[in-house]
């Protein structure tokens, strides 16, 4: 199915998942392509998180083909789906973070699952270097997830998620809980590590002014369907009464100023 030219890395065709008589996908296709931010919307209930799980080989759905990576993720063989599993970090939406265990800890769990013979403090030394990288101080490395604040705990799991060095990332509704300071400074770390390490970014989100802020794409999930995937300025075109309610109400009102005020404020500074 996959030209092994093209630049999409995840590729889902004609998905459907039900769930006794409600089915929740129904022929949904979706390509995302490599290095790009693409920014999941829907209303409740549209299949966001079904759709994560299906593509993540966490759930069985019930009929259409998904590669990630040119990988199928339902019929390749083992091997090759564990290689898969390697490429793929993941942010649920409540951290999912070991309670027990510091951060330090939590991020050498996948780094000790794939590589279990390697030295204890090189794994510590990697924990420490993700930990870092997701912006956190060093000391942060020893405390449990309960000593940290809402939006700390969130760049915890995003440690985690990079333990293994993924080229996609997975994150599910990243900055909800966070107040509007913390959710900016996590859309500005998700751009950073976008363009630091060329991550490809799969994004469930509600936030408008992550849409605005780091997105590159936005795919629209509703009526059982992807209906649009697409930059932002072209999907707020689109004429579908979700989309318009959405993009055009007050709360995207807001979004849309303050975009155009941060643009009118780095073009100033150059
Ligand atoms: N294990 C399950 N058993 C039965 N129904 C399920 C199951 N998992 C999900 N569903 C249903 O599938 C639909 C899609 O759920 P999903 O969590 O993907 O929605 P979502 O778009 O992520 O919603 P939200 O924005 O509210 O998080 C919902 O109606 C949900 O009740």
């Amino acid at each position: 199915m996959s030209d092994p030219n093209d630049d999409v890395v995840i590729r889902v065709r004609g998905l459907v998942n039900q769930f006794g008589e409600h089915r929740v996908h129904d022929g949904l296709d979706l390509d995302i392509r490599r290095g790009e931010i693409v920014g999941i919307v829907g209303g409740s209930g549209t299949g966001k998180s079904v759709l994560m799980r299906s593509i993540l080989g966490l759930r069985t759905f019930d009929e259409g083909q998904i590669e990630v990576l040119g990988v199928d993720v339902r019929d390749a063989p083992f091997r090759e789906r564990q290689l898969m599993k390697k490429s793929t970090g993941v942010l649920f939406q409540d951290g999912a973070l070991f309670s027990s265990l510091t951060v330090g800890e939590n991020v050498e769990v996948p780094i000790k699952e794939h590589y279990p013979k390697l030295a204890h403090n090189i794994v510590y030394e990697l924990a420490l270097l993700k930990v870092k990288l997701a912006g956190l101080p060093a000391d942060a490395i020893s405390k449990l997830p309960s000593e940290l604040s809402g939006g700390m705990r969130k760049r915890a799991g995003i440690a985690r998620a990079l333990a293994l060095d993924p080229p996609i990332v997975f994150l599910d509704e990243p900055t909800a809980g966070l107040d509007p300071i913390g959710a900016a400074d996590f859309d500005n770390l998700v751009k950073t590590l976008q363009s630091a390490l060329g991550l490809t970014v799969f994004l469930i989100t509600h936030d408008l002014d992550t849409l605005y802020t780091i997105c590159d794409r936005v795919a629209v999930l509703a009526d059982k369907k992807v209906l649009v995937n697409a930059p932002i300025h072209e999907v707020e075109q689109f004429d579908h009464p979700w989309i318009q309610e959405y993009f055009h109400g007050p709360r995207a009102r807001a979004a849309q100023q303050q975009q155009a005020r941060i643009g009118d404020a780095s073009a100033k500074a150059v």
